[in-house]
């Protein structure tokens, strides 16, 4: 290491961050946001699987700071950097919430995670993404929520029933966030939610498979409200599941505005 990198910090600095405010406000969240780094992830098949992620680290501050210590989340993320996790997120807000000194501490992973996929009928492979996040909370108690947003295709029932030829379809983005009392894999979540759409998207098709989906979507025709009953059953028939937001998003093909619905539920 050169000298440059050995200097010592002179002995007296002001610390601002420590100073009163005296405006009596507590802030909820205060910290640093979007930090790229490294992740892994549990892989169904393939046992880990290596990502980045965008990170947000949020701890509370009472209303007599000035400021929280920023660097000291950077300290406590490259504490973990061989294996930022699931297993570790609770370590982590735990020390999150003693070096920064707070009652609350918020951990958000927001990552792409890649599933291989097989096409209906050619059985061709190729890899889809998926935008996944992690998010943590300790306060008193520990609380975690697993999201997965998942592109799939819906093909309008009013547009079929009406028109002489097609069906107006488009992409949809489904985002459904979990919480659970047992581990539940992201592979079986984001097929959940595939089995409950008009059809799947997938990153490779050959042109047998392109009319196997045209089909199924023509044969499966969901509203936006469709889509987030259809979840909402399927989620509800999972005993480890025991709070859910879903959300989902059509890109209509006939409007420049999405169409939208939301269900949040829980099975106790
Ligand atoms: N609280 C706060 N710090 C900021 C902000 N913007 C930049 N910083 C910087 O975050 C750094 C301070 O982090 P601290 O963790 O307090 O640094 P430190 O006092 O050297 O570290 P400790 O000895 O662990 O407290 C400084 O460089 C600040 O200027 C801000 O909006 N709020």
């Amino acid at each position: 290491m050169s000298n440059h990198h050995k200097q010592q910090r002179p002995a007296v600095m002001p610390d601002m961050q420590q100073s009163r405010d005296t405006r009596n406000i507590a802030i909820d969240k205060v910290g640093v946001k979007d930090i790229g780094y490294p992740i892994v992830v549990m892989d169904k098949y393939r046992e880990k699987q290596h990502t980045v992620a965008r990170i947000n680290m949020f701890v509370d501050l009472p209303e007599h700071f000035k400021g929280t210590h920023m660097s000291r989340f950077i300290e406590v993320l490259n504490q973990h950097h061989a294996g930022i996790s699931v297993e570790n997120m609770e370590t982590i807000l735990t020390e999150m919430k003693s070096r920064l000194g707070s009652g609350r501490a918020h951990l958000e992973l927001d990552f792409p995670y890649f599933i291989e996929k097989r096409a209906p009928i050619s059985g061709a492979r190729s890899l889809m993404e998926y935008q996944c996040r992690m998010i943590g909370t300790q306060a008193e108690t520990y609380d975690f929520i697993l999201e997965a947003s998942i592109p799939v295709t819906s093909l309008c029932p009013c547009s079929k029933e009406i028109s002489e030829r097609g069906a107006h379809n488009q992409r949809s983005i489904v985002t459904v966030q979990i919480r659970y009392s047992e581990h539940i894999w992201l592979e079986d979540l984001i097929e959940w939610v595939e089995d409950c759409a008009s059809c799947p998207v997938y990153a490779l098709l050959k042109r047998e498979d392109e009319k196997a989906v045209t089909e199924q979507a023509y044969d499966n025709p969901m509203f936006v409200e469709d889509m987030v009953r259809a979840v909402t059953q399927k989620l509800r028939s999972i005993p480890q599941i025991s709070w859910f937001k879903i959300q989902c998003e059509n890109f209509e093909s006939i409007h420049n505005h999405s169409a939208y619905a939301m269900v949040e539920g829980g099975n106790n």
